[in-house]
């Protein structure tokens, strides 16, 4: 049994950290600063092969331009668009669950439901040389907070989600140390917003991001916010 799911799992794993698993440095890295834990057959039986920023039929008009706008960017290799599943999972050659929690229910919070459009569609792309990122965001119903806006912590959610993603992309494995908001103008539910984030500086363990949210359209401020990142002992993901 465990010789047919090895080779899934490690699809599952390469899809998550591209050439991770497969770099010896990063195997022993691995090794020494993660537990291991249970067993790929042991796994929950929905897994995080589903790349959740795809589009899907709840996407806007707005976010579907966008979207392709940042696809045409990726062409010359500058942009890259990163995948999005609903766990953080990582499993080695051998078919292991390494993680430092044991598989459960678990959910990634952004990525919690599988009903198109109820929740947080995005997607992130990124351009390493530039230390940006950029997030696609489209409220959807469940986020309400002031009738007909989207709340606070959702926003807050997002922008610590984009944010993150680009801490992790240049940095490895980071935690949320702060995140500070100001809520300009509120942001209507449903609509979509453009997240742009910018590495201010990187000191030893500590990235700084700054993010602003503005209108699909550009011409509204939403939110802006400052965040520390601080890395933890683990090693890069989206790198081999
Ligand atoms: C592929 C898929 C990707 C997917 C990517 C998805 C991204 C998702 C992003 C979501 C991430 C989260 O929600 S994370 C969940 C929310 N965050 C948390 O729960 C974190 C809880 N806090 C902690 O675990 C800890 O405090 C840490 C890890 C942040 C730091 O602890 P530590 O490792 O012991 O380090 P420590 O020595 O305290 O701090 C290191 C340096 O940072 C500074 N520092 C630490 N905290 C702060 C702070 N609040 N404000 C200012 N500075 C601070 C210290 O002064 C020090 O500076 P110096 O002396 O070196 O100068």
């Amino acid at each position: 049994m465990l010789s047919k799911i090895q080779p899934i799992a490690r699809v599952i794993c390469q899809n998550i950290t591209g050439r991770f698993i497969h770099n010896p440095s990063a195997r022993r890295t691995m090794k020494s600063g993660i537990r291991f834990s249970k067993t790929a057959k042991e796994l929950p039986k929905v897994v995080a092969s589903k790349d959740y920023s795809e589009p899907n039929s709840s996407w806007s008009q707005e976010m579907m331009k966008l979207y392709e706008q940042y696809i045409e960017k990726t062409k010359d290799g500058s942009w890259k668009k990163l995948p999005s599943y609903n766990r953080f999972l990582v499993l080695n050659e051998d078919g292991h669950f390494i993680d430092k929690f044991p598989p459960s229910k678990a959910r990634l919070f952004t990525r919690n439901t599988e009903e198109e459009g109820s929740m947080f569609e995005y997607v992130v792309f990124a351009n390493k040389v530039e230390k940006k990122a950029v997030g696609l965001f489209q409220s959807g119903d469940l986020l309400e907070g002031p009738s007909g806006f989207v709340h606070g912590g959702a926003i807050a959610t997002i922008v610590d989600a984009v944010s993150g993603t680009l801490a992790t992309y240049v940095a490895g494995f980071v935690m949320t140390a702060s995140l500070n908001l100001d809520y300009k103008n509120p942001i209507p539910l449903g609509s979509t917003v453009i997240i742009e984030c910018q590495l201010e500086k990187k000191e030893e363990r500590k990235s700084y991001v700054n993010t602003r949210v503005i209108s699909h359209d550009c011409t509204k401020l939403h939110t802006e916010s400052t965040a520390l990142f601080v890395s933890v002992n683990q090693k890069n993901p989206y790198q081999g």
